[in-house]
């Protein structure tokens, strides 16, 4: 454990002069050291290496020199108070942040050491690499079909009829909703229950064989069955891909990650084995957002 301690006491003098001890909470930002993320950030061959990281909207900056390896066939977890920084973060991953206007991101941040931010690299293509899911279903008002077989056409990833077929159904399947959709492919996708729209969204990014898949709070918006089917989904898709997700719940952290990544005030606090963060966590904020005493 972190040895700092999380109060400080002040002498306070009451009326008949005797010294009273009072504890005060330190405020977080006094016991973050910017840059110094605890645990194991770091890792051999890692798919995504993120140094020094900064993330201004406007003059606020919202990223504090966060340096990260993400390594491959990972399911890495963010987790952190609301407003920490953490879904701003994982769009620097795949650029999403480009589409906003006032937003700037700086440091050195490499895809299998290809720089993501090199002014010359196709975005669209590094989306199909890195494909994301975000917290609400956004199923095409379109088919079943043409949800999944939307990013191989524009991407030209079939020749014939029969390898879309191919490709519509195998994505399907790996996002465990071909049973219930084989027979309805031609029907609307919006008439679909929430679970498995964000299933056909996870189908969707599978379709166009990415290495990453980004997924912000997937399940926020699903019951505990859909949940529990996208989480079975992580499991599974980790085998093929490395998996980055934002989630507000602990549990959901827990069940599905190898490793997570606690935020705080745009600062990466701690890094380390999922086992380790809930067990024994490095730092003392790691452990008060863990124990529930903010959060
Ligand atoms: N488009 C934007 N324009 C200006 N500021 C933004 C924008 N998006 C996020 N921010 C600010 O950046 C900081 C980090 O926000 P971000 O959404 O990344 O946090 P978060 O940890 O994902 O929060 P939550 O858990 O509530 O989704 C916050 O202070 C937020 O207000």
């Amino acid at each position: 454990m972190n040895t700092m301690n999380t109060t400080v006491t002040k002498e306070a003098a009451m009326p008949d002069e005797t010294p009273v001890p009072v504890q005060e909470e330190r405020p977080a930002e006094t016991i973050i050291q910017e840059g110094a993320t605890v645990g194991t950030p770091f890792a051999d061959d890692p798919k995504f290496k993120l140094r020094n990281v900064e993330v201004f909207y406007g003059q606020d900056r919202a990223i504090k020199n966060i340096s990260l390896d993400i390594a491959r066939n990972e399911v890495i977890a963010f987790i952190g108070p609301s407003g920490c920084g953490k879904s701003t973060f994982l769009r620097c991953l795949n650029r999403m942040n480009d589409s906003i206007d006032i937003c700037r991101v700086k440091g050195d941040l490499h895809l299998d050491d290809e720089n993501i931010y090199d002014p010359k690299r196709d975005v669209v293509e590094l989306r199909a690499r890195v494909g994301m899911v975000f917290q609400k279903p956004n199923p095409f008002p379109k088919s079943i079909y043409d949800n999944v077989a939307y990013g191989p056409r524009i991407h030209g990833l079939a020749n014939r009829k029969s390898d879309l077929d191919d490709i519509v159904e195998n994505s399907l399947r790996k996002a465990g909703l071909w049973e219930e959709a084989k027979d309805r492919l031609d029907a609307t996708a919006t008439g679909m229950s929430g679970g498995q729209q964000q299933r056909l969204c996870i189908a969707r990014a599978i379709a166009v064989s990415p290495e990453v898949i980004l997924m912000d709070e997937p399940c926020s918006a699903l019951d505990p069955i859909a949940t529990a089917k996208v989480e079975e989904l992580i499991a599974e898709m980790s085998e093929s891909y490395t998996i980055v997700i934002v989630t507000h719940s602990m549990q959901q952290a827990a069940r599905v990650s190898h490793r997570t990544a606690y935020f705080h005030l745009g600062h990466l606090v701690e890094v380390n084995e999922t086992n380790k963060v809930f067990t024994a966590p490095e730092h003392e904020l790691t452990e008060s957002y863990i124990t529930g005493r903010f959060g």
